[in-house]
This record gives C-alpha cells, structure tokens and sequence, in this order.
C-alpha cells in the first residue's frame, strides 16, 4: 500500500516538475519575445529591419531556416534597397515578391499561419537558395488592414517542432507586430523620400544630395574606391523658356532628367541642383570612366528629339567632372571633401561653357590637389 502512495507520487512529482520546466521555458520565451519586439520597435530603416529579422528570429526560436517575403507590387521597396546599397538581391532568406497570389493562396481564408510537415512541394517556393530542407514549418502572413505586406516563413529540421495542432497565438502575435512595424517604416521610408525628391523631375533634391554625399565619401574612404560627382548644366535654358515658353522649358528638364538617369546606374545619386544644373554622384567611378558616363550622358542629350505642341526643342549639356580617389587622399574631414569635390566639378563645368558648350570638361582627382596643397 505505502509502496503504491511513493509511486503515484513519484508520477505526480515528475508531472509537476515536467510543467515546471514548461512554465520556465514559456516564461523565458516570452521574455526574449519581448526583448525581440522592443528592439524592432526602435528600429528605423528598413535595412536594419531586415537583418534583424533574419538574423535574430532564428536564435529567438531556436531554428535553422529562416526567411522573409515582402510583397512590393511597384517595385518601390527594391527602389528603395537599391539606392540605400542593400544588397538584396543576394542576401540570403530575403525576397521581393511582385505577386501576391502567393500569399491568397496560402493564406486566403484565414489569415492566419500554417504550420506542420514540411511538403517539398507546397513549402519549397518559401525557402529559396537553401540546401538543407526543414522537416517541419510554420508560414506567418504579414498582413495590415486587410493587405499583405509579406510571409515570415520558419523551418525546423525537427519533424515534432511544427505540428498542425499546436497553438499559434505566440506566433500571431508576433506577426502582428511584424506587420506594424514594417508597415511604419514603410511609410517612414517613403516620407523620407519624398520630401527629398524634386516634384518636377522626380529626381532627389539638393537636400537630398547634402544630406548624402558626405556618407558617399566616407563609404568611398572606407573602401578604398574613387567617387565622381559630375556637374551637369543645360546650356541656353533662358533662351529655351523665351522661344518657347516655360511650360516647355519644364518639358525639358524633366526629359533631360530621365535621360541623364538612363546612364546611370541604379546605386549612383542624382540630384537637381537648381533651376537646370544637376549634380551626379557615381560611386566607385574613377576619373576615366566618370569622364567616359558624361561624355555618354553629353552625347545622348544632344540626339534627343524633344517634342512640345508640335514644335521639335534642340537641346544640349555642358558637364564638369572631379574625382575624389580614397587612395590618394590624406585625412581631411569628409565635409570639407564634399564641398571640395563640388567646388571642382562646378569649376570644370565653367570651362566646358567657356570653351563653347556641348562638351565635358574634368576638373581631375581632387585629392591630389589637396596633397600637393598640403606638401
Ligand atoms: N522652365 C523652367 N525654367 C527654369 C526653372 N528653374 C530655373 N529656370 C530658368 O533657367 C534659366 C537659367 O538661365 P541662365 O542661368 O542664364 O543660364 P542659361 O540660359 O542656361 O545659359 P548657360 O548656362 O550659360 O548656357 C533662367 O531663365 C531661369 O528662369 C524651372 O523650374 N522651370
């Protein structure tokens, strides 16, 4: 009898200490849960959001594959990544989906997440580029409003981690904040944006440009690559206004816009200055080639066929080039550089419209001055 009682109560106590452990691991789940949330919440750039949700929910559940999906219909996120250097067409567990009958098609009916036995060909699409396959998933839909803004897609080489009956009010949860938080920065990103963007021509201000050419010169320090900015200045632009009005004169500058960014690559910056000059930052561009993409730029401007109200507008460019080459430079604050690197290529740009217009002219490699200046 007394044999019987130490039994059962050595079954409750293991029963008891098996919820104990539970209760812990809950308890400390939802507190790395919280750290996680409160430090996405501080998140600002989208960038930043990305690693850290790759990065950080692996070790927040404990798992090997991780990825996220973000639904961008027009392209404005890649945009976006692009001209912020993020490198996300490589980076791994990442993808921008154009199309959300992906996600209708998972998560149509309930909005909720799906989780269970990983089945090659349902999951697959979820996990692109990785070797190794989860054995078990779950896919959480982002969704705002009613809208889907993307998938956190989580894969466990455990068979038992994911199975179809577990409750998922952890990961719900967690998808909401997700979704808010994307949503914010989203936003936040495109207002950043857009009151650094030039309404007429739709490309970045002057604001913009300050803002960014000191970080462009410090990423040009740090590694070790030359930076061009060259400055670009539509020649006889008064006389386009008073032969045939300013509304064509508008005309004009958003066309030339364009076509100055058709020859430019996507990570260059380009800016409206002022009225008609623009200034081209090109990173990684030396001194030839930068003189080579303006030569390029000067030529195509000079075959375009502007059209407006049935009367054809010649127009032509004059361009001005400098150079700053990280690896010739002696430590001068990035500051200075930049107005440096500016003052140069305007300098230049006055020589090509002193010496006829319609032409490139280069101001060299900055740093060198600045050296022999120092020596
Ligand atoms: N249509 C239009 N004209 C503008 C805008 N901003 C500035 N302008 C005009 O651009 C003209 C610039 O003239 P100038 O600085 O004399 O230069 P330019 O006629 O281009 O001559 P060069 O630069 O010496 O070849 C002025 O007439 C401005 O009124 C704008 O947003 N739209």
């Amino acid at each position: 009898m007394d044999e019987d009682i130490t039994a059962d109560l050595r079954v409750l106590q293991s029963h008891l200490d098996g919820m104990l452990n539970r209760v812990q691991h809950n308890s400390l789940t939802l507190k790395r849960l919280q750290a996680f949330e409160m430090r996405l919440l501080g998140l600002s750039s989208l960038t930043e959001m990305i690693d850290y949700i790759l990065d950080e929910s692996k070790s927040l559940f404990d798992l090997e594959i991780v990825s996220l999906f973000l639904f961008d219909p027009t392209q404005e996120i890649a945009a976006y990544l692009a001209s912020d250097h993020y490198p996300y067409q490589s980076r791994k567990g990442f993808l921008l989906v154009n199309d959300d009958g992906l996600f209708k098609k998972f998560f149509d009916y309930t909005h909720r997440p799906l989780l269970g036995i990983y089945h090659a060909e349902n999951y697959e699409q979820f996990f692109p580029g990785e070797t190794e396959r989860p054995s078990s998933v779950i896919l959480a839909p982002l969704v705002r409003r009613g809208k889907y803004l993307g998938s956190l897609n989580l894969g466990s080489f455990r068979q038992d981690r994911f199975i179809r009956t577990m409750a998922t009010d952890f990961i719900e949860h967690l998808a909401s904040v997700l979704s808010i938080c994307l949503e914010n920065t989203l936003n936040f990103e495109t207002m950043r944006r857009t009151s650094l963007i030039d309404p007429l021509t739709g490309v970045n201000n002057r604001r913009f440009l300050e803002q960014r050419i000191d970080e462009e010169i410090d990423r040009s320090m740090r590694n070790r690559q030359p930076l061009s900015c060259l400055f670009l200045d539509i020649d006889y632009f008064k006389r386009i206004n008073d032969n045939f009005g300013h509304q064509a004169g508008d005309h004009v500058l958003a066309l030339v816009a364009a076509a100055i960014k058709k020859q430019l690559r996507s990570n260059d910056v380009l800016s409206r200055f002022g009225g008609e000059e623009f200034v081209a930052l090109l990173s990684g561009s030396g001194e030839g080639i930068s003189g080579e993409i303006a030569e390029r730029i000067r030529s195509s401007i000079a075959s375009l066929s502007i059209e407006f109200c049935g009367q054809t507008i010649p127009v032509t460019i004059s361009i001005g080039v400098a150079t700053f080459d990280a690896k010739l430079s002696k430590v001068i604050s990035a500051n200075e550089t930049a107005s440096q690197l500016i003052h140069t290529a305007d300098g230049a740009l006055y020589k090509a419209k002193n010496n006829g217009r319609n032409r490139v002219e280069s101001g060299g490699v900055i740093s060198e001055k600045l050296q022999l200046q120092h020596a």
